[in-house]
């Protein structure tokens, strides 16, 4: 799995501002192809911002998404969509709409604007809320789910877009242990299957254990990038988020597991 694999991601030079402020500055990285990259940053980095701006939501004042070389800024909407989906963190969901309405709206732009809907799309829906955990209550009015029920449900319909590249702004942010838990395995399935998955994620512990690169943002820059292992180490971790902090092993999985003090 490298940078130039199929699905690899490049971001090239991506600078969002808003007004004279400059919130995301020259930003550059390879997510590999099938691989799960972790953006992570103290809060304020730039993290939702960047995710934003690589999904064409937010204006990019300049900087290219290449992803197998096309630049998915240059695409209209629709086109960038079928390649492409994001789970945004909190979105809020007004439309009286029922969970399984709202992951049938990720078939959009695989359906023909005047022909309907695509019988097919109802199994790809059906999957997707199984897969995000949305099934139960798939038939309620999304307005009336808890925040980490709300969220499976946009998780799903992201699933139904069938994206090659997946962006997740903190997808365990309201999610109960257990279901911490499915998020991390379903990201695993997904990129076992070639998804490129990029997701900016607090919990640096669940970065060190499943991710195959993580981007350490601050102030709208990249700091460090690249192999997880060797790019998360104490000294950048103690330096970015002004903590003391070890590695240690979770004596549950074997896998690593953040210690962090006072400085
Ligand atoms: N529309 C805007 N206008 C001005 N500043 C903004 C705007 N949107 C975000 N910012 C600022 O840009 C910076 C980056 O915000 P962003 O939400 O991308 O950070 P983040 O790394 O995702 O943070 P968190 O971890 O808290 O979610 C913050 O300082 C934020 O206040």
């Amino acid at each position: 799995m490298t940078a130039a694999s199929p699905g690899a991601v490049e971001v090239r030079a991506v600078t969002v501002r808003s007004g004279a402020a400059t919130l995301v500055d020259q930003v550059a990285f390879d997510a590999p192809g099938g691989g799960f990259t972790a953006l992570v940053g103290p809060n304020g980095a730039g993290k939702s911002t960047l995710l934003r701006a690589i999904a064409g939501i937010e204006h990019a004042a300049s900087g290219m998404v290449l992803l197998d070389g096309e630049d998915l800024l240059a695409l209209p909407r629709r086109a960038r969509a079928r390649m492409l989906a994001l789970v945004e963190q909190d979105s809020s969901t007004e439309l009286p709409l029922t969970g399984r309405e709202v992951a049938r709206l990720g078939r959009t732009p695989h359906e023909s604007i005047v022909g309907g809907g695509d019988p097919a799309s109802d199994a790809v829906v059906e999957e997707a809320l199984a897969l995000a955990g949305a099934g139960d209550f798939a038939g309620r009015d999304v307005t009336t789910l808890s925040g980490g029920e709300r969220q499976r449900v946009l998780l799903a319909r992201a699933l139904a877009q069938q994206p090659r590249v997946l962006l997740l702004d903190e997808p365990t942010n309201h999610l109960d242990l257990a279901a911490q838990l499915d998020v991390v395995r379903l990201v695993g399935g997904l990129t076992a299957r070639g998804v490129t998955v990029i997701a900016a994620v607090h919990d640096l512990s669940i970065a060190a254990a499943h991710a195959d690169a993580v981007v350490v943002l601050a102030g709208g820059r990249v700091v460090a990038a690249g192999p997880t292992e060797a790019t998360l180490t104490p000294e950048l971790i103690g330096g970015v988020f002004q903590v003391a902090a070890s590695w240690t092993r979770n004596p549950l999985t074997g896998r690593p597991l953040l210690a962090v003090g006072p400085l």
